[in-house]
């Protein structure tokens, strides 16, 4: 079923004008898309605990406030804390501060699709969600660009909560590049699924076993790092740039052939099991609630996998061999 791309043109309506924006969180997607809105002639506040964050916001230029005196002050809420931490800073600092006429956005539906905050009917609830990181949201909009960005509505109550959703969009810069309409619950199962089972998850263990299948076959972890991980990005390029027809088209036939016949060998039926599971943990709630309890139980298995992978050979050998090489990073003199 092919969906209608949108673009600054089909957006013509104006209701954000003159309504002041709260960003909750001024981390990834926060600095990011309050800079964006400023930019775009939105009136932004920003709401944040006292801490880096708040202290970057100061000297970027913005009027910082306790989440709560933000939150009172906007038309508009835009929660753009960490998911796991969302729906407790919305229960203690937002939801006594909304009004009547209020916007609640979001950049994720997990929070609102899992019922972990549940806004009072007479406010537009909406999401405007960016298919890239916060530091290239801010760059591609300084360069007259953008990120694509999905867009949905879950709470109508002024009767143009859409409109408000696809204005959000292209005063981030979205509109330039491409709108869609999805809904919350499409949106948290295919952005939980895509990171779980391809964009992060598949492509860290294919690169880490690729590494370990390499180093333990007696290859330098320097030749199998830049196999296997730096290159990575220069295929992922042409695929970006062109599909995988670029992709085949600017390598070799040896490389070709050979990527058709065992590529299949590694990722199989079984390995579409698997994803088919994970979707279905998606779906049915599984996820959230370990990624919750694990949360609420002190992030430790979290903590214990971030400190394996940091420990790891792969990172080790990548860093000291990214020391040696230029290149450019895509945080920039626009993002932290
Ligand atoms: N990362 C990305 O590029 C993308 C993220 N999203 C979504 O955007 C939302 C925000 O994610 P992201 O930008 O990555 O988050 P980050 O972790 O980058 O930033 C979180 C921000 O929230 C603040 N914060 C954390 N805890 C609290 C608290 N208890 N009270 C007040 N402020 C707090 C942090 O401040 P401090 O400095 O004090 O910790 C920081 O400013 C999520 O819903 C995520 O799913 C969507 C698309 C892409
Ligand atoms: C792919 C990870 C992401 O979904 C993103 C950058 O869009 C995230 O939640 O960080």
């Amino acid at each position: 079923m092919s969906v209608e791309m949108l673009y600054e043109k089909d957006v013509t309506t104006n209701y954000l004008k003159g309504k002041k924006v709260a960003f909750i969180g001024y981390g990834a997607q926060g600095h990011a898309q309050a800079n964006n809105l400023r930019d775009s002639g939105v009136d932004v506040i920003i709401g944040v605990r006292p801490g880096k964050s708040f202290d970057k916001a100061k000297k970027d230029g913005f009027e910082v406030y306790p989440v709560a005196e933000a939150a009172k002050k906007a038309d508009w809420v835009q929660m753009l804390t960490p998911d796991e931490v969302m729906s407790d800073v919305y229960k203690k600092e937002v939801a006594d501060n909304l009004e009547p006429g209020n916007v609640l956005g979001f950049s994720h539906g997990f929070n609102v699709y899992y019922k972990e905050i549940v806004a009072p009917e007479n406010v537009d609830v909406v999401m405007m969600a960016p298919k890239g990181p916060g530091n290239l949201c801010r760059r591609t909009y300084m360069e007259g660009s953008g990120v694509p960005a999905l867009y949905a509505t879950y709470q109508d109550a002024s009767g143009h909560a859409e409109d408000f959703a696809k204005e959000f969009a292209k005063a981030n810069g979205a509109a330039r590049v491409g709108l869609l309409k999805t809904t919350f619950k499409e949106e948290t199962d295919e952005d939980l699924f895509g990171e779980q089972n391809v964009l992060m998850g598949g492509v860290t263990a294919l690169i880490e076993t690729g590494f370990e299948v390499l180093t333990e076959a007696g290859y330098s972890p320097e030749l199998a790092f830049f196999e296997v991980d730096h290159e990575m990005k220069l295929i992922c390029d042409l695929i970006y740039e062109g599909g995988f027809a670029k992709m085949y088209n600017d390598c070799s036939n040896t490389s070709e052939y050979g990527s058709y016949t065992r590529g299949p060998r590694v990722i199989n039926a079984e390995s579409k099991e698997a994803m088919k599971r994970n979707l279905k943990e998606i779906q049915d709630g599984t996820f959230a609630k370990e990624f919750m309890d694990e949360y609420r139980g002190g992030f430790k298995k979290l903590y214990k996998y971030r400190k394996e992978m940091e420990n790891s050979e792969l990172q080790k050998v990548g860093d000291e061999l990214r020391a040696k090489m230029p290149f450019v990073a895509q945080a920039d003199k626009y993002s932290d």
